[in-house]
């Protein structure tokens, strides 16, 4: 099985299954630096990216709005001044899938690249 960072994600259907108990601790485990949040009981996983200026924010937020739209997948992104909030969670299953785990290690890819990261 290939590493999180070089997965493609699988098509969103409203009948996939939800990452399972025994699953997310392993799923986490590749993504060490993000969190898990529970907003209106629906489980994200969410990192907070550092830049120097707005500009250097704003260009990270598109280079990963350019692989959510290669992979059909796509987060929620907060952009301001110096930083970028970033959170993955499944809509269609109002939850966590293999996908959010998938786009959380590539999303740290595309932030290795990024300029201007603090
Ligand atoms: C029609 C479209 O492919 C679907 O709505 C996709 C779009 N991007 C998506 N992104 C996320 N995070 N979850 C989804 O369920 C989802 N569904």
């Amino acid at each position: 099985m290939s590493t999180l960072n070089q997965a493609h994600c699988e098509a969103c259907r409203a009948d996939a299954p939800q990452v399972s108990d025994e699953e997310l601790p392993i799923l986490i485990k590749q993504i060490p630096d993000w969190n898990i949040e529970v907003r209106d009981s629906i489980m994200q996983l969410e990192k907070v990216f550092l830049f120097k200026n707005f500009k250097h924010a704003l260009a990270f937020t598109n280079a990963v709005g350019e692989i959510s739209e290669a992979e059909g997948h796509h987060p929620g992104l907060l952009t301001e001044w110096g930083k970028v909030t970033v959170t993955w969670w499944s809509h269609s299953i109002k939850g966590l899938h293999r996908n959010d785990f998938i786009m959380a290690a590539r999303t740290d890819e595309v932030a290795k690249d990024a300029e201007g990261r603090k």
